[in-house]
């Protein structure tokens, strides 16, 4: 049984939700402690417990401590059965974080598979479903993973609610990815949206966007602007931005909340953005965390380049070399930009 120290590196729930995965993936069983035992509220909370729970139904795997605020987890799992999922985890614990914890095994079953996540879709410190959809999805489908995905609804803290999926066809091998430069930013496109509140406060985002980001991008560089009303549970407001280079997305989202400015969250993604264009590199600090699962299960070596190195991203690398056989190399020091390798070894 692989033994895994959760307070190790980032030490939040992601290196239970990559152990997961790839416990999932290698059929290797494990045993975590000190499950996010930095954080306010340590051990299992209820996003992190849906995460086990779906690994555990897609592996028919056996669990002790799969309970709510819990230190501790032992997963064993079985078989990967392909088939139609849906997990609620009942509060606005994030979706695209349960969906992002059983992609990477169901890609490695015999046939197709639809999950659907009910709960939060914008949340703060995870992929927004404007960032899964169209960065995260994206990038996964250039190493070759087949499907579709789809949102019925959408939501937000405190009272989650969303509603979103997404389709795997089975991807024995994935393709090396190779991004060291991004060629020239094409486009532009930002949503700005609110549920439940005046469109004004959209309309406010989107402006201190926009002004943030005045005479610092390519003159004459081609914008989509959108402002949304959405149907959803409770109130909720997001902006997300998305620039598209020549050989790469990147996407930033910020999210509104009560006590803050709409001017604020419309210059927050803008200045992220712009500090990730200006730092010259391709992929984003939240895509290549995201993406080491998928390069790990890479035919060949993949190498790219990033704007920040994150305790994020070092941390998947880290969880990765106790299920695979890997030779990761970083160059950078983190908080800076650098390069990420990694090359599977052959059994
Ligand atoms: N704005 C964002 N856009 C895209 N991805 C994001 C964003 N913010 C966070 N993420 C991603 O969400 C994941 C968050 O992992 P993390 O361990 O912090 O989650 P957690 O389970 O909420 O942890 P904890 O509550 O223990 O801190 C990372 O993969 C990170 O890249």
């Amino acid at each position: 049984m692989i033994e895994i120290d959760g307070s190790m590196g980032e030490g939040g729930g992601q290196v239970l939700r990559s152990a997961l995965s790839l416990s999932c993936l290698t059929g290797q069983a494990f045993h975590i402690y000190n499950i996010r035992k930095n954080r306010s509220k340590s051990g299992l909370m209820r996003q992190h417990l849906m995460a086990v729970q779906a690994a555990a139904r897609i592996s028919s795997a056996n669990v002790a401590g799969d309970r709510l605020g819990s230190p501790e987890l032992s997963f064993l799992p079985d078989r990967i059965t392909p088939g139609e999922y849906s997990f609620d985890i009942g509060t606005a614990g994030s979706a695209t974080l349960v969906l992002q914890t059983v992609i990477p095994p169901l890609l490695a079953a015999r046939k197709a598979s639809r999950i659907t996540v009910i709960g939060g879709t914008h949340v703060p410190f995870s992929p927004s479903w404007n960032y899964f959809e169209e960065i995260f999805w994206p990038s996964i489908a250039r190493l070759g993973v087949r499907g579709e995905t789809a949102a019925r609804s959408f939501g937000f803290y405190p009272k989650g609610g969303g509603r979103v999926g997404c389709t795997v066809e089975p991807a024995e091998v994935l393709a090396p990815y190779l991004v060291r430069e991004r060629g020239r930013l094409t486009r532009l496109s930002i949503v700005s949206a609110v549920g439940n509140l005046p469109r004004a406060i959209a309309e406010r985002q989107l402006h201190s966007a926009l002004s943030t980001l005045k005479g610092r991008l390519e003159r004459g560089l081609p914008m989509d602007i959108e402002t949304r009303e959405l149907t959803i549970f409770g109130q909720g407001t997001f902006i997300f931005i998305k620039g598209e280079y020549e050989h790469a997305v990147a996407g930033f989202t910020a999210l509104g909340e009560r006590g803050k400015p709409a001017e604020a969250v419309g210059a927050e993604a803008a200045r992220e953005l712009l500090e990730h264009h200006e730092s010259g590199e391709p992929i984003d600090p939240h895509l290549a965390d995201q993406l080491v699962l998928y390069l790990a299960r890479a035919s060949a070596g993949s190498l790219f380049r990033t704007s920040r190195l994150t305790s994020h991203l070092a941390t998947n690398l880290l969880v990765a070399g106790y299920f695979l056989e890997l030779a990761c190399r970083v160059e950078g020091s983190e908080g800076g930009p650098g390069a990420v390798v990694i090359t599977p070894i052959p059994e």
